[in-house]
């Protein structure tokens, strides 16, 4: 059907502004509804970034990029693309932190998000389609804002999270943005801050839990692969008690995706691969002490745990190394409370003299030795000068990753961690850090941010028309990100830098497709994985519209 002047102007996935061709405002009815010199779309980016520059705080920066968003996809990812590394940042973690606390009150449009209300279930359908309009969907990131970041539940104002997720698998990746939907369950919300606000956009009850919810996630994941048929499904930020279980629920069936859980294993795998590969030790021989024992620590934990059984070691001999501390401290197997992804690294009293003593992180890094110190426990500041000398003190080259984002939550601050232990210390953070000069060295901080895998992964698993996403691609996603850091260097990152993110994010996309070919799980017949990934690269340039 032909869409009307007015029609395309306000589509922001056809829209183009000045940017119109004479031929397209001519024959389409736009001759008039623009100003009449017609830009390149560099003209039009160099001026956007130029009002971008203009403004004082992250915050700003992000509300202005939203509002080319909101009129322009191609000309906002042509921009993103020319400047990766700063926007990233800006458009994502940690300022998203900000516009999720303060969505309701900074809410301008709906950025094509569903909202899905628990309220109605039997509209989940007709909304999907609604939102979808005439748009082929192939993946969907999805959240109830129960678990945001390290922020919490934020209710409907979560939705913020999928629309970003999405804005990285785009620049990153080239997922064509036109393909995919962000969503929010709206299920209510326990922070009573946001029921009390009369502004408050969302469901104004308190979290619905049990069968009832269970049953409106199934609604969704039925009706999004009835409407579009093997869909990519990526959850994110859901609540620890609903997080692991959702994704075992589905991962047998359907291409699921836990970012939080699964796409964290990988970025920190990666990042213990590549500071091995600089202290150049076997990951055999490491001490592992996971700190915040929630969605992402278990996720790490087990991943870090299948590479010690892949390098030879048996599960028993592989668990030994495992140790795990959570708001009771170091965790033991006769505790009543521990969630199911914990029981398995819970530890026996008898392994220790002073068991009861165990109940914070100091007196387990004291009396564990560990070597690689993983922080996901939303606990700022908690990786003290103590804890982290005391670790430094037994062992060569302390991996230490804290990862709780955003900013404000972070375990330690990479200055720290290296002054701390005389740039001994191999260091990635959640957030992006800014090189650490210290005694002359200029220390490379790499961001162990699930942001550097899952838009590659999500490309692969895409590009390839995987069946289900399982364990043995994601450990090769881990593995493909080696080698494009030279350890050699003085002050070497242990990940590549954002700046090349899409360059990486093809390698990556790569290695998932020829696993999932390898593995037979592909549904579609592919020659090449390599050419698959490339012809899948959505690239934002203005399409011809006449
Ligand atoms: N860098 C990344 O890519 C990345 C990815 C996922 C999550 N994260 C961050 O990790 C943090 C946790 O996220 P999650 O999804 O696992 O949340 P979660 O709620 O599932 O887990 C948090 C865990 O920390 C524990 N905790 C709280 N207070 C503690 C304390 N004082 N001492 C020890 N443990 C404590 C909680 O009991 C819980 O088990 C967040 O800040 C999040 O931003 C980072
Ligand atoms: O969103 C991020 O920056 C990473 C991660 O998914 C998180 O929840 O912190
Ligand atoms: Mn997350």
């Amino acid at each position: 059907m032909k869409q009307s002047a007015q029609e395309i102007i306000n589509n922001p996935f056809l829209n183009k502004g000045t940017a119109f061709t004479q031929a397209e405002r001519d024959n389409l009815g736009l001759a008039g509804l623009v100003p009449s010199y017609i830009q390149t779309i560099d003209e039009q980016a160099q001026q956007a970034y130029a009002q971008y520059q203009s403004k004082t705080s992250m915050l700003e920066q992000r509300i202005f990029l939203m509002s080319i968003f909101n009129e322009n996809r191609v000309l906002f990812y042509h921009l993103f693309g020319q400047h990766i590394a700063e926007f990233m940042p800006v458009v994502y973690d940690p300022t998203i932190a900000d516009t999720i606390e303060n969505y309701s009150e900074l809410f301008v449009q709906s950025q094509n998000a569903a909202f899905l209300s628990i309220d109605e279930p039997d509209k989940v359908e007709s909304i999907l389609k609604n939102a979808a309009g005439d748009r082929k969907i192939r993946l969907i990131v999805v959240t109830d804002g129960e678990g945001i970041l390290g922020i919490g539940d934020w209710g409907v104002q979560g939705v913020d999270i999928s629309v970003g997720k999405l804005m990285v698998y785009t620049a990153a990746a080239g997922i064509d943005p036109s393909e995919v939907l962000p969503v929010s369950l709206d299920v209510g919300t326990n922070r009573q801050s946001l029921l009390d606000n009369p502004l408050y956009l969302g469901n104004r009850h308190e979290r619905v839990r049990g069968q009832r919810y269970e049953e409106f996630v199934d609604q969704f994941v039925r009706s999004a692969e009835k409407l579009f048929p093997n869909v990519y499904l990526h959850f994110e930020d859901f609540g620890r008690s609903t997080a692991a279980k959702i994704l075992k629920k589905y991962q047998q069936d359907n291409v699921v995706f836990n970012d939080d859980i699964q796409g964290t294993g990988i970025i920190v795998l990666a990042s213990v691969l590549g500071a091995l590969n600089i202290s150049k030790q076997k990951i055999t021989d490491q001490v592992y002490l996971c700190f915040g024992a929630g969605s992402a620590g278990a996720g790490i934990t087990s991943r870090v745990m299948a590479e010690m059984m892949q390098a030879g070691l048996s599960e028993e001999e592989a668990r030994s190394h495992f140790y795990m501390v959570d708001k009771q401290g170091l965790l033991f197997d006769d505790m009543t409370d521990l969630t199911p992804e914990q029981k398995p690294f819970a530890r026996k009293r008898s392994e220790f003299a002073n068991a009861n003593e165990l109940t914070n992180l100091e007196a387990v890094v004291k009396a564990i030795h560990p070597t690689i110190l993983v922080g996901t426990s939303t606990q700022p500041g908690t990786f003290t000068e103590e804890i982290v000398k005391e670790m430094a003190a037994h062992t060569e080259r302390p991996i230490i990753l804290p990862l709780s984002n955003p900013t404000k939550l972070a375990e330690a601050k990479a200055a720290d961690l290296i002054k701390w232990t005389d740039g001994r210390a191999l260091v990635a953070t959640g957030i992006p850090t800014d090189p650490v000069e210290y005694n002359g060295v200029t220390y490379e901080i790499g961001q162990a941010n699930n942001a550097l895998v899952y838009p590659g992964l999500g490309l692969g698993v895409i590009a390839s028309t995987a069946k289900v996403l399982n364990d043995q691609t994601i450990s090769k996603a881990a593995h493909s990100l080696g080698g494009i850091v030279d350890p050699d260097q003085h002050g070497a990152a242990i990940l590549p830098p954002v700046s090349k993110l899409d360059a990486f994010s093809q390698t990556v996309a790569q290695a998932v497709a020829q696993d999932v070919l390898d593995q037979n799980l592909n549904r579609e017949p592919i020659a090449d994985a390599k050419f698959a990934v490339a012809n899948e690269k959505w690239v934002p340039e203005y399409s011809n519209l006449d």
